[in-house]
């Protein structure tokens, strides 16, 4: 019976929160590729561990499993792309994905240069600048122009309050206590919900009839091969579930990549001059071959996985690696676990992005030896867009800026959601042309 030798209960959790890449290679050592483990929440859990067993349940070949987050982000991401299933599931992607065309990506990035751009004019040199403290306000704004339109729709004032409602909803996702008491982060969450909900069905009409090329635009008109389209539910619906899956997700990567190269400098100099080879406004294609910028935020990727985990439900008996998984399992499919895998990776703890060049192709050892972004049918529908977007901010930040950190610093962090640096990555910034200094206070 699966749950009997867990590790002791809420043991699973906490331990998870500690470290997760220690809770895995622990089990993937005592149980292999499926191993029990006590989780918060009900009924019993398993991690899914190793490239084989992660593809194998993402791959879904049996139709045994089904997406597993509505009891972790189900109440404020409700209805998102990833949250639904089956045939249900297929025509969403089916429409959603018109608006990730190559196209319509070539009409986000023009419009990410200049808001990039205006959001680094609040970056000041300081010893201690706090680094993902920034990148998260800078892309919170991001989507709001990219995604809503911006100023076109609301003003500032009331676009910092959709922000902070959004922000209420993301963080109840690591609420421990999952009830709304009053003031609470559940509390906080259901009516940043309301709020994002009225704010964005209030401004549709408006969005549907401007035609604009923003992303809540581009929803009110899409349409699968059929001709079906979205109602208004659903635009709003995927809408607050897009911000979300965008927002952290591309923070962590560049929070990451600053970190890693702030302390090789070496690696710094080789993508800055990448990216002072290109001119202020680079095209989607300009931006796509950067060879060296490629291999570090692979790199960052697989050090730190934005999504370590990925969450699923188990809806009739199944196996997976050999072993028996009973219906009504919660599986967690641990991607991170395969990036550190010795057998997949030279010496995996090291920062080595020409572990991805052509002669070394290390990624190539499984399928899912590097799977940042999932597989299967839920594999991430915004990777496209948020390499351009990751890759639009770090061209930009290295142009304006060098930056380092001390030699023995590893951020600490948080892994109640998706992983983070709880002290906010100090790093030490100056203009890469001296322009004077500053201490910068973040909103
Ligand atoms: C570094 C950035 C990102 C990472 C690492 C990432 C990772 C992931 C992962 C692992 C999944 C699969 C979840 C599952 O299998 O249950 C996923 C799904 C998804 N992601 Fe991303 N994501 C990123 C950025 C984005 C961006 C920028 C967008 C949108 C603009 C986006 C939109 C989506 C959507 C819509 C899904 C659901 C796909 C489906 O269920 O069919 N993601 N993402």
């Amino acid at each position: 019976m699966l749950v009997k030798s867990a590790v002791p209960v809420i043991g699973g959790s906490l331990a998870y929160m500690h470290d997760p890449l220690i809770l895995m290679r622990q089990l993937y050592q005592r149980h292999g590729p499926v191993a029990p483990v006590a989780m918060a929440g009900p009924g019993p859990a398993a991690f899914i561990l190793g490239p084989e067993a992660c593809g194998a349940a993402l791959q879904n070949g049996d139709k045994a499993f089904v997406n597993g987050w509505e009891a972790l982000v189900g109440p404020f991401f409700h209805r998102g792309l990833m949250l639904l299933d089956g045939p249900e599931h297929k025509q969403h992607r089916r429409i959603l994905q018109q608006a990730f065309t190559r196209e319509r990506l070539a009409g986000y990035t023009a419009a990410l240069h200049p808001a990039v751009m205006s959001e680094l004019r609040g970056w000041q040199a300081a010893e201690r600048f706090p680094a993902y403290t920034w990148l998260k306000r800078l892309t919170l704004n991001l989507a709001t122009q990219i995604f809503m339109g911006g100023h076109r729709i609301a003003d500032p004032l009331e676009l910092d309050r959709v922000n902070r409602a959004f922000v209420d909803c993301v963080q109840a996702a690591g609420a421990i206590l999952r009830v709304a008491v009053a003031g609470n982060k559940w509390h906080r969450a259901t009516r940043g919900r309301a709020t994002l909900e009225r704010f964005l069905g209030a401004h549709l009409p408006a969005a549907r009839a401007a035609g604009g090329d923003d992303l809540f635009s581009v929803l009110t008109r899409v349409e699968d091969e059929d001709g079906t389209r979205f109602g208004d539910a659903d635009v709003v619906n995927h809408m607050i579930f897009l911000l979300m899956a965008a927002h952290e997700t591309t923070t962590s990567t560049v929070s990451t990549a600053m970190y890693y190269l702030g302390r090789h400098p070496d690696w710094q100099d080789r993508v800055r001059a990448e990216a002072a080879a290109l001119g202020p406004t680079p095209t989607v294609e300009q931006l796509s071959a950067l060879p060296d910028l490629d291999m570090v935020i692979k790199e960052c990727q697989r050090l730190v996985a934005p999504v370590p985990v990925v969450a699923r439900r188990v809806v009739k008996d199944t196996e997976v690696a050999g072993r028996h998984l009973p219906a009504g399992t919660r599986a967690f499919v641990c991607q991170q676990l395969s990036h550190y895998l010795p057998e997949l990776w030279t010496s995996p703890e090291a920062f080595d992005p020409e572990r991805f060049a052509p002669q070394r192709c290390e990624d190539r050892s499984h399928r899912f030896a590097w799977a940042p972004f999932g597989g299967g049918v839920h594999k991430c529908l915004g990777m496209a867009f948020s390499n351009i977007e990751a890759r639009t901010v770090l061209a930009q930040v290295l142009r304006r800026f060098r930056w380092s950190v001390p030699t023995h610093y590893a951020p600490p962090m948080s892994n109640v959601s998706l992983p983070y640096p709880r002290d906010g990555l100090p790093v030490a910034l100056r203009p890469t042309a001296p322009t004077g200094g500053g201490r910068p206070t973040p909103a």
